[in-house]
């Protein structure tokens, strides 16, 4: 029944997107990674290692040499096995990880016959909200806001600390004023801004419908995200500057009321599915999103954010931000990622 493993393929790919990504961290206006293939007993499994280092994960070079060692590994283990056993080889390398352990889950569930979600958690969900994304605060029009409205989204998402903070709290007033009644606005600063830019923010926005602040301060301290975390009356994120994955993480030793989990960052779908568990047991609010990754990777993400559930939209409309695809990716729809029936993440290779 647990057959061995007989060969890890790597696709080497180099995707372009349709316009360039900006963000207080820099930008980026392609995605280039290896998609992995892991063949067994007749079925395959898929991953995606797309590593972003200015998100959080290793460079492309440590993920080529990671993926050089698991391909001369991995065949001869078991599906079942094989993550654990590579563990201690790949703890520097989370994106390498996390697209090992996407292909493993999306084997062992093509092999149980169950949706990835469910093989996950038995509990999950078969649709999951997701944010619109639209980009830097400084291109975003009225009809964008509207565009977005009109296509379901309730939870709207925009960059933020590219430009001097008060230009940008105009801009952002006048924007919010606009607003639908029912939508709201998701900040994500990259940690751009000083502890007194970030509190005239937080004041400024008073009023607004606000959904969340992601990554507010230049220097994460956990003190001073308290102190600002105090005087908002909406959740501020932990993103990138969440502590690397480790047994004995405290969700509420934060300072915030929410994480941002990207599993290529944390290093796997197993793994963010125990930091969210834990988070949400201490009241912390979890919210998975992608790296603007190919459908190989954003399936299986989205996969997880159905395993874990809630009501709060994920950062998971992100395939059109890409002008080509290795296979058909979760679109959005109304404002949810509906998920398929079917065995494994969902995702298929263009043939
Ligand atoms: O959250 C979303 O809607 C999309 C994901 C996203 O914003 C992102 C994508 C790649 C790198 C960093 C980030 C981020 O949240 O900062
Ligand atoms: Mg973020």
């Amino acid at each position: 029944m647990n057959q061995l493993i007989e060969r890890l393929r790597i696709h080497p790919y180099d995707l372009p997107l349709r316009r360039a990504w900006g963000s207080a961290r820099g930008g980026f206006d392609r995605r280039r990674g290896w998609l992995l293939e892991i063949s067994a007993g007749g079925l395959h499994g898929f991953g995606d290692c797309a590593p972003l280092p200015a998100a959080g994960t290793e460079t492309t070079d440590a993920a080529w040499n990671a993926l050089c060692r698991l391909q001369t590994c991995v065949a001869g283990r078991t599906p079942d096995n094989c993550l654990m056993e590579m563990s201690d080889a790949l703890a520097a390398t989370p994106a390498t990880r996390f697209a090992l352990d996407c292909a493993l889950c999306d084997l062992n569930s093509r092999r149980l016959d169950l949706p990835l979600r469910r093989w996950l958690a038995d509990r999950a969900e078969d649709q999951v909200p997701v944010n619109a994304m639209l980009g830097p605060l400084e291109r975003i029009t009225p009809a964008d806001l509207q565009m977005a409205c009109e296509a379901g989204f309730k939870v709207l998402k925009i960059k933020v600390g590219l430009d001097d903070p008060s230009t940008e709290l105009v801009r952002l007033t006048d924007l919010a004023g606009r607003l639908p009644p029912g939508i709201a606005l998701r900040l994500d600063a990259n940690g751009a801004w000083s502890p007194d830019a970030a509190r005239r923010w937080i004041d400024g926005l008073a009023g607004l419908p606000i959904e969340s602040i992601e990554e507010p301060l230049q220097d994460p301290d956990p003190d001073r995200l308290a102190a600002l975390q105090e005087g908002a009356d909406f959740p501020l994120a932990r993103d990138e500057s969440l502590p690397a994955w480790s047994e004995h993480f405290d969700p509420s030793a934060l300072g915030v009321r929410r994480i941002v989990l990207k599993p290529a960052v944390i290093g796997g779908l197993v793994r963010s599915r125990l930091i969210a568990e834990h988070a949400l047991v201490t009241g912390i609010q979890v919210v998975v999103t992608s790296l603007v990754e190919s459908a190989a990777g954003l399936w299986p993400t989205a996969q997880l954010a159905a395993a874990i559930g809630g009501p709060i939209p994920h950062g998971l409309a992100t395939a059109g931000w890409l002008a080509e695809d290795l296979g058909p990716a979760p679109q959005p729809s109304g404002g949810w990622i509906h998920l398929p029936r079917t065995a494994g993440s969902g995702f298929a290779p263009h043939v």
